[in-house]
């Protein structure tokens, strides 16, 4: 069934190649969505430096909405954290000797409010909206690109929930999150530094992936994989122990937290390509806004290479 054609006619390219990343890897780096776009990677962590201070540049000084996410989480998980046992917005794992610790965003849930953090809860629900509006367009776009009904996505990215992690440096060893796969349709991701690791199967060979810090990552649920009837596949993954403390945002869609309703996104402002991802010969898609087709000529631009900062310093 893998990479089963799903009854799609004549797809713009820009469809077919998301259709050829979804049910290929089945995942891709979305570059170019609105407000990630000045995300840089090209900094590398200055080991001289603080870990905030590199991860910092690692994020860009042009991130807007995200950076002040990234703000907004080191401050409650550093909170948190001097709370110990007692921290009363995080959660951890494993419980003896925590490797990860993480809030979580989502209709429903509280968050700390202004007195307590100032500025904590609004930056976060400002990154939840950020993540929001491509999740948005790339629902849609997938199920047009599978064939699905018209539809069978929307809601996912409303039915979200944003969780907020920090790892702790290690000596390497272990990991920070064992594999695993994530519930709902699709993840977004978007770490401030090295780590998150996709299983690909190339040539029949398995193997870890590193994936790019800096950029919204997309990688397909469990609940596509059943939606398009296996022909796209859950993509695997887990976190690699790292030598910094390292910083993420990951929004899981249609997992079952907040409640179903539809979403008008706004349009992807430029693009979203695999670039990251065809560097190591997976395919990556060349996405233009929420309707794929209406940007004919953007298909053909070239990818930029990783660890290009463009703008940013
Ligand atoms: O931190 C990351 O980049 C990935 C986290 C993750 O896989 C998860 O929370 O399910
Ligand atoms: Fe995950």
């Amino acid at each position: 069934m893998r990479g089963r054609r799903m009854g799609v006619t004549s797809p713009c390219p820009q469809a077919q190649r998301l259709r050829d990343a979804l049910c290929g890897p089945g995942f891709f780096a979305c570059d170019g969505a609105a407000g990630f776009a000045a995300a840089c990677t090209a900094v590398p962590a200055d080991s001289s430096q603080s870990s905030a201070v590199a991860s910092r540049a690692r994020i860009g000084p042009c991130g807007g909405v995200l950076q002040e996410a990234y703000r907004a989480s080191r401050q409650l998980h550093a909170a948190e954290a001097a709370l110990g046992e007692a921290a009363r917005w995080t959660q951890r794992k494993p419980l003896d000797a925590p490797r990860r610790w993480w809030f979580t965003v989502a209709a429903g849930r509280g968050l700390p409010e202004c007195e307590e953090y100032p500025g904590v809860a609004a930056a976060l629900r400002a990154a939840d909206a950020l993540f929001a509006a491509p999740a948005g367009a790339l629902a849609e776009a997938a199920a047009a690109a599978l064939g699905l009904p018209a539809g069978a996505l929307r809601g996912a990215a409303a039915a979200a929930m944003l969780r907020g992690l920090r790892y702790r440096p290690t000596d390497g060893h272990g990991l920070g999150i064992s594999e695993h796969v994530d519930f709902g349709d699709f993840t977004l991701c978007h770490g401030d530094g090295p780590g998150l690791e996709a299983r690909a199967v190339e040539a029949g060979v398995q193997r870890w992936l590193a994936l790019p810090p800096g950029q919204l990552l997309f990688l397909a649920g469990p609940g596509l994989e059943k939606k398009s009837a296996g022909a796209v596949r859950a993509v695997r993954h887990r976190v690699a122990a790292g030598a910094a403390e390292r910083f993420s945002f990951c929004r899981l869609h249609r997992c079952g937290g907040g409640a179903e309703r539809s979403v008008v996104t706004s349009p992807l402002q430029s693009l979203l390509h695999g670039s990251a991802l065809e560097r190591t010969s997976l395919p990556g898609p060349t996405i233009s806004d929420g309707r794929f087709c209406s940007l004919g000529g953007t298909a053909e631009a070239p990818p930029r290479p990783v660890g290009d900062a463009g703008s940013c310093v």
